[in-house]
C-alpha cells in the first residue's frame, strides 16, 4: 500500500494549480504567433540550452506559433578573439569591417543557428535553420549608430528595411519552427550585420505577431543600472521613449527592438532572465511574467495581462476574474 502524504498531497494541488493558471494563456496563445529572440549571453550553459529548446517544441505542440529570431555576440567576440581580429562596439552595435563580417555570418548561421536547430531538433524535429538571407526574408539598409549626438559609422551592420514574410509563412504553415540569424543582404546584395534584437522586433512586426519575448542575462530593464539592480516591471512606450537617450550598451538595440515592436502594433514586448530555467513558459503560460515589459500607451497591465486603459475598468474588480472574462470577450 503507498501512502500520499501531506506535503506530497500540497505539491500536488500546486501542480494541477500551474495547470489550471496556463489554460487561459494556452487559450490566449493558441493559433498565435509569439517571436522569441534568444540572445548569446542567455546562452550559458548546455542544460539551460536543452531547457529552452523544451520550451519552444512546449508551445508548438501547444498550438502556438514560435518564431525564434537568435544572437550570438560573445560567441562571435571570442571567435573573433580566437582570430585575432579586433572588433570593438559602438551604441551597443558592433562595428563591422569587411573580415569581421565573414566571422559574424559564419558562427551566426554556420555554428549558433546549426547549435540550437539542433537542440530543438532532438526534442521534436520541427525547426528549421534560415537567415535574412534565405528566401529573401530581410533586406537590410546601412545602420549609423548616433552617439552625443553625433552619427557613427559602423561598417557593415545593417537594420531590416524590408521583410518578405512568406519565407517564415510557409515554414509556420508546413508546422515548422523556423530559427533565424540576424544577417541580412542590402539591395546590392552586400550582407551586413544586424542586430538580433533589431531583427526580432522587424520580423514581429511585420508577421503581426501577438508577443516578442526577449531573452538576455539580466532579470530586464534595471531602472538604476550598474547601481542598482530595482527592475522596471512595465513601461509604456511614452516612458520608453524618453529614456532611450540615457539608455547603455546591450540595452540601447534592445529597448529600441521594444519601442519599435509595440509602435508596430504589437500590445507588448518583454525583456526576461534566459539565465532562469524555462523563463519562457513562466513568461508566457502564467500570470506571474518575470522581467520588463513595454506596453502600447493606454495599456494597463495586470501580472502579466495587459488591458486599455480606456475601459475603466477598476484593477480590483479584475484581480477577481474579471479580467479573463473581458479579455475573452475582446
Ligand atoms: N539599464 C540596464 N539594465 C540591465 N542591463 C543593462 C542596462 N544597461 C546596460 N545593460 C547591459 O546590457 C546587457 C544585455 O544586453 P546584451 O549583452 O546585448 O544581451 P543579449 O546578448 O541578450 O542581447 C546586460 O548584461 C547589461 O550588462
Ligand atoms: C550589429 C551587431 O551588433 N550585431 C550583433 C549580432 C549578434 C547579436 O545581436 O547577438 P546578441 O543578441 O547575443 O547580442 C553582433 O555582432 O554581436
Amino acid at each position: 500500500m503507498s501512502i500520499i502524504r501531506k506535503a506530497e498531497k500540497l505539491s500536488l494541488v500546486e501542480k494541477a494549480s500551474i495547470l489550471t493558471e496556463a489554460l487561459p494563456w494556452l487559450e490566449t496563445y493558441a493559433g498565435k504567433t509569439v517571436v522569441i529572440k534568444y540572445g548569446g549571453n542567455a546562452m550559458i550553459d548546455e542544460d539551460l540550452k536543452a531547457a529552452f529548446a523544451q520550451d519552444i517544441v512546449f508551445m508548438k505542440r501547444c498550438g502556438v506559433h514560435p518564431v525564434v529570431v537568435h544572437g550570438g555576440g560573445p560567441q562571435i567576440s571570442a571567435m573573433l578573439d580566437r582570430l585575432g581580429i579586433t572588433s570593438e562596439f559602438k551604441g551597443g552595435l558592433r562595428v563591422t569591417s569587411p573580415e569581421a563580417m565573414e566571422i559574424v555570418r559564419m558562427v551566426l548561421v554556420g555554428q549558433v543557428g546549426r547549435d540550437l536547430v539542433g537542440l530543438i531538433n532532438r526534442q521534436s524535429a520541427l525547426a528549421v535553420g534560415m537567415s535574412g538571407e534565405d528566401g529573401g526574408l530581410f533586406t537590410a539598409t546601412k545602420k549609423l549608430a548616433r552617439i552625443d549626438g553625433e552619427e557613427v559609422d559602423l561598417g557593415l551592420v545593417g537594420e531590416v528595411s524590408m521583410v518578405r514574410t512568406e519565407a517564415i509563412n510557409g515554414l509556420i504553415s508546413a508546422g515548422r519552427i523556423p530559427v533565424v540569424a540576424s544577417i541580412a543582404p542590402d539591395r546590392h546584395g552586400v550582407v551586413h550585420n544586424v542586430n538580433a534584437d533589431t531583427a526580432a522586433a522587424a520580423l514581429a512586426v511585420a508577421l503581426q505577431a501577438d508577443r516578442m519575448v526577449m531573452l538576455t542575462d539580466v532579470e530586464g530593464l534595471y531602472a538604476d543600472w550598474p547601481n542598482s539592480t530595482d527592475v522596471i516591471k512595465e513601461l509604456p512606450a511614452s516612458e520608453l521613449r524618453t529614456m532611450l537617450p540615457e539608455l547603455q550598451s546591450g540595452m540601447v538595440p534592445k529597448m529600441e527592438a521594444c519601442l519599435k515592436a509595440v509602435e508596430g502594433g504589437l500590445t507588448r514586448a518583454t525583456v526576461t532572465d534566459g539565465r532562469v530555467p524555462h523563463a519562457l513558459l513562466l513568461e508566457v503560460f502564467t500570470n506571474a511574467g518575470i522581467g520588463t515589459m513595454v506596453t502600447q500607451d493606454g495599456l494597463v497591465r495586470l501580472g502579466s495581462r495587459v488591458f486599455p486603459a480606456a475601459a475603466g475598468i477598476p484593477p480590483e474588480e479584475l484581480a477577481n476574474g474579471e479580467y479573463a472574462a473581458e479579455e475573452k470577450k475582446s
